[in-house]
């Protein structure tokens, strides 16, 4: 079972109405891994993950958890979720919510460990209906690891969390993911992403536009910036500039220049052969929210 991938998607297709919320989607998720989910409002993240929870059925396509359907796959205790709704019960204290997800799980860890674990420990007696936001998140995540799961899933998971309990939450997911499980995240934080994650997907509506690791999607992406400085800058010399290969992007402001180039060795190249002397020359790639923006907005172009 072990060399089993934990989750496999075939050609899956999910609309509501008119919308096609999930528009063939084809992937392999491997145990160990963590994965990110990125995609602009409205690509198909949540309904991703609805899909992975049995929550919806794909119109067309199959959706496997561990070789076996969703609904299974929940039953047997291999999935931990952690979603953006849903209200968590209030008049419980937190160590009683948490006993109570721990009893109802078919391979429960101990209560103690996971109040640990989700950093809630001092929390444990206070009524839930009193917790802050962010202390409300890492019950969220105590319930989503009440037993040991061989696949947790995380809608935007680290919303309303301080940096602390980020930086906390993201070493625990961490232990998981080291200990065979797989993890997968929906986030808005690309820096997160960028951090965490061994593997990224792309999504743009329902489809998957880009899978690979962070390196790999920012290098997909192509440009660099290039900045410098020149002593001087003359009408003929910026039209020179303007014709520097591989150029996407250009903007002269006093002494300084700054472009972005698909090719940026061969930009710099040519820019030497221009017989100038840039100062204070950087190049630099694209973070993964600029490479991020850079396909989605290219896809946007592309079927519009
Ligand atoms: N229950 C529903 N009924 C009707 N339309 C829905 C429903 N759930 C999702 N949609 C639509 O399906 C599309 C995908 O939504 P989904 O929530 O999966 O996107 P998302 O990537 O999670 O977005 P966000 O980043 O805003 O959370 C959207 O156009 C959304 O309006």
């Amino acid at each position: 079972m072990d060399h089993m991938n934990a989750v496999t998607f075939t050609e899956v297709t999910k609309s509501y109405g008119d919308v096609r919320a999930v528009d063939g989607l084809t992937l392999d998720l491997r145990p160990g891994e963590t994965v990110a989910l990125l995609g602009p409002n409205g690509a198909g993240k949540s309904t991703t993950l609805d899909l992975l929870l049995g929550l919806g059925r794909p119109d067309s396509g199959t959706v496997r958890v561990f070789g076996t359907s969703p609904r299974e796959a929940i039953t047997a205790g291999r999935v931990g979720a952690m979603l953006q709704s849903g209200g968590l019960m209030g008049e419980v204290t937190v160590r009683e919510l948490v006993r109570l997800a721990c009893d109802l799980h078919p391979r429960p860890r101990r209560v103690g460990d996971v109040l640990a674990h989700a950093g809630i420990g001092q929390i444990a007696d206070r009524k839930v209906d009193k917790l802050s936001g962010g202390q409300e998140q890492r019950v969220r995540f105590a319930l989503a690891t009440a037993g040991a799961n061989d696949l947790i899933l995380l809608d935007e998971p680290t919303t309303g969390m301080d940096v602390t309990a980020r930086q906390a939450f993201w070493a625990t997911m961490r232990e998981q993911a080291d200990q065979g499980r797989a993890v997968l995240f929906a986030t808005h934080y690309l820096e997160e992403a960028d951090a965490i994650a061994d593997r990224v997907l792309v999504l743009h509506r329902g489809r998957l536009l880009a899978d690979g690791t962070a390196a790999e999607i920012k290098a997909r992406a192509g440009a660099r910036k290039v900045a410098f400085d020149l002593a001087e800058i003359d009408a003929a010399l910026a039209g020179r500039l303007r014709e520097l290969p591989f150029l996407t992007a250009l903007d002269i402001s006093g002494h300084s220049v700054r472009l972005q180039s698909a090719d940026a060795d061969a930009t710099v190249h040519a820019l030497y052969g221009l017989g100038v002397y840039p100062h204070n020359l950087e190049v630099a790639g694209l973070g993964l929210e600029q490479a991020f923006v850079a396909i989605t907005e290219a896809e946007e172009a592309r079927t519009r």
